[in-house]
């Protein structure tokens, strides 16, 4: 279990990550999603003791990071892809890692197998893709046998087998009792193998719960084809129901199809489709983060 607390990190007058409070649990994996500059990236390099934060603390089954008597068997991270020496093979970067952590070097063969670089194992890492540089950084996370595994992005460069290799050996990890923590922007790729998931935005934490939570409480929108749609968005407006316009369909918030169907007739307005269409993760999400966003689209 890690538990953060009251975690707050300010950069110059900007408040990157906000007081912060809550807590990943063992077996299962965690997703962090939030727009670009929410602070998902502070706050990992906070939990392992790479950012030094203004307040608040981080904590492994209750040890404070820079109290574990071994950070490499707790806690395996893969943050932004690290430099590695582009001469090196990846078996001889794998055994100066290990030796710098005090990790035996039999692990190395263990850890290679495990991502799949055997193959590779002798070529230089200079060579490689950025999906097995990917894998690489994995494996080194991977060496000290850790209890958790902390990723920021780690999907980025990765094909679509390396992405659903990547999703499946994360629900290993985590079917084998580790702790997953992992951060993308991917939402509805993270919907597909995460259990919990923490939201933030602009620092500050919008939810922490359940994927199957956060989808039970999902609305049904409605979406409506009308070869009139000015002047029916003009009647929904001032009924006060949201709308969107996608792909010539009217997508409406807050409302029944009875209601529109109503508001229709009212106006001699005629209705090609109206239907229910639930709401995916990906639009609750949004919903949660737009008001947060640094750069926001609308
Ligand atoms: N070293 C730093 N100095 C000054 N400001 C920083 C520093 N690191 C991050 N920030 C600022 O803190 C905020 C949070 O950044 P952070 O990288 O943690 O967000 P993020 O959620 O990881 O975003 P992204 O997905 O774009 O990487 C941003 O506004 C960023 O500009």
């Amino acid at each position: 279990m890690i538990t953060l607390t009251q975690l707050t990190k300010k950069y110059g007058d900007r408040l990157a990550v906000d007081d912060l409070t809550f807590s990943v649990t063992d077996g299962r994996v965690t997703g962090f999603v939030g727009p670009n500059g929410a602070g998902k990236s502070t706050t990992m390099r906070m939990m392992i003791g790479l950012t030094r934060p203004d307040r608040g603390d981080v904590r492994y089954a209750g040890v404070h990071y820079r109290d574990l008597r071994h950070p490499a068997r707790t806690v395996g991270a893969v943050l932004e892809a690290r430099s590695m020496h582009p001469g090196r093979t990846a078996r001889n970067h794998l055994r100066a890692t290990a030796a710098l952590s005090g990790i035996p070097s039999r692990r190395v063969e263990h850890v290679l197998a495990e991502v799949g670089l055997q193959p590779a194992a002798d070529k230089r890492a200079g060579t490689f893709s950025l999906g097995m540089r990917q894998r690489l950084a994995l494996a080194s996370a991977l060496l000290g046998d850790p209890q958790v595994l902390l990723l920021d992005e780690p999907s980025n460069g990765l094909d679509p087998d390396g992405i659903r290799w990547l999703r499946d050996y994360l629900a290993g990890f985590a079917a084998r009792g580790g702790t997953v923590f992992v951060s993308s922007h991917l939402i509805s790729e993270l919907s597909m193998f995460a259990h919990d998931l923490v939201v933030v935005g602009g620092g500050r934490l919008l939810a922490a719960e359940s994927v199957q939570a956060i989808t039970a409480r999902n609305d049904v929108d409605v979406r409506v084809e009308t070869p009139q749609p000015t002047e029916l968005l003009e009647h929904l407006a001032a009924h006060g129901v949201a709308s969107e316009v996608r792909a010539d369909r009217l997508i409406l918030r807050g409302t029944t199809r009875a209601a529109v169907s109503q508001i229709a007739f009212d106006h001699r307005i005629r209705l090609l489709e109206l239907t229910d269409v639930s709401r995916t993760l990906e639009d609750s999400l949004l919903d949660m983060t737009r008001p947060t966003a640094e750069f926001a689209s609308a």
